[in-house]
């Protein structure tokens, strides 16, 4: 997961430890021609004490970056996360924060520089993510049923993350039904049919060509009827640019009036996903995120970039194609993937 990403950032974290050590090696240069200035001056006696004084100084040096110390590698590691798929708003803000983290920092040089730099990056980083949304704590809160859409393109693995989110629901105590609101292909009714076997859920769903936002509404009927937690409205994928499918989920949200609209995307999309995410959120304020397929992801980039451009939460990130592959996202674990 992320390896390109990582290797980018171990390359700014080596670099700017070089630095930290070169300068430290810089300082202690100077401070031994003073004193051998010094030491002229001064009786023979006193070498050996002046010697003593030297060597305390090396250990307990300090060094401080300006911003000309870091200000090439900071360049280089935006290229580096614009590289990564990372969006130019986001590089630029984790690069500020990242300069104002070292320049002007008192940084042990015996201590692990590298360390420090990872503290500092940890830091920038976590600052690009939006408040965390607990989804189970909204599940437990919220009146039953709650009805949930999800969101997406084609592909992404909206079908798959559902039958997921079921299975982690019913972990949880909760009971849910799938509703097929993608009425278009014969496919996708099979489709959700099949996963619903699987994880042995009902699936609520409607004859081909019949009404997506019908469907949705019978689901939650049907649960209201029957003492049911959670509806996951599964909805034909849409390329964000097809007007009449993105009028149609306008649609779906007017008549079902979903409780929580969640975008799926996968990650290896990268800025892709980004721009679509905000045309989804446009169009139906989209209320939280899911990417699938982060194990497959080697740059981290849309990871990284899209809950800052919506200012929407990931809640939950897809780890590979079984049911239990989901993760509860959390930012402190996310950042701990990258900078490990
Ligand atoms: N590696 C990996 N594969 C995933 C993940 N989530 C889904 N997939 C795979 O992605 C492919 C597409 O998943 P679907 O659930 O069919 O995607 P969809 O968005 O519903 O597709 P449409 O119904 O065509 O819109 C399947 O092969 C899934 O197994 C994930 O987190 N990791």
């Amino acid at each position: 997961m992320f390896d390109n990403l990582k290797k980018k950032i171990n390359i700014f974290e080596s670099k700017v430890k070089e630095k930290t050590q070169e300068k430290a090696s810089e300082e202690k240069e100077d401070k031994e021609k003073t004193q051998e200035q010094k030491q002229e001056q001064e009786q023979e006696q006193e070498r050996a004490s002046l010697g003593q004084k030297a060597k305390k100084f090396v250990t307990e040096r300090k060094v401080f970056l300006d911003e000309d110390d870091v200000e090439p590698y900071l360049e280089e590691l935006k290229l580096s996360l614009l590289k990564s798929d990372v969006a130019l708003e986001v590089s630029e803000k984790i690069v500020e924060k990242l300069e104002s983290n070292l320049v002007g920092e008192e940084i042990k040089w015996r201590e692990n520089s590298e360390k420090y730099v990872k503290k500092a990056f940890k830091e920038a980083l976590i600052d690009v993510f939006p408040s965390e949304f607990n989804f189970f704590d909204f599940i437990e809160e919220k009146d039953k049923p709650i009805n949930i859409l999800f969101v997406g393109t084609n592909g992404v693995g909206k079908t798959t993350t559902i039958a997921k989110i079921s299975k982690a629901l019913e972990e949880k105590g909760y009971s849910s039904v799938l509703a097929n609101g993608d009425t278009f292909r014969a496919g996708a009714i099979q489709q959700l049919d099949k996963h619903g076997e699987n994880i042995d859920k009902k699936v609520i769903k409607h004859e081909k060509g019949g009404d997506p936002a019908a469907v949705i509404y019978d689901a939650v009927e049907y649960s209201e009827a029957n003492n049911v937690d959670v509806v996951l409205g599964d909805t034909a994928g849409r390329m964000h640019t097809d007007v009449n499918l993105m009028d149609q989920i306008k649609k779906i949200k007017r008549v079902t009036k979903p409780d929580l609209i969640v975008f799926v995307d996968e990650a290896v999309a990268g800025s892709d996903a980004v721009e679509r995410a905000k045309e989804f959120d446009e169009a139906v304020d989209v209320d939280a995120v899911i990417l699938s397929k982060i194990d497959a992801d080697v740059k981290g980039g849309a990871a990284i970039s899209i809950s800052h451009t919506i200012e929407k939460p990931i809640i939950f990130v897809g780890t590979g194609q079984g049911y239990e592959d989901i993760k509860e996202f959390n930012t402190d674990w996310f950042v701990g993937q990258i900078l490990e």
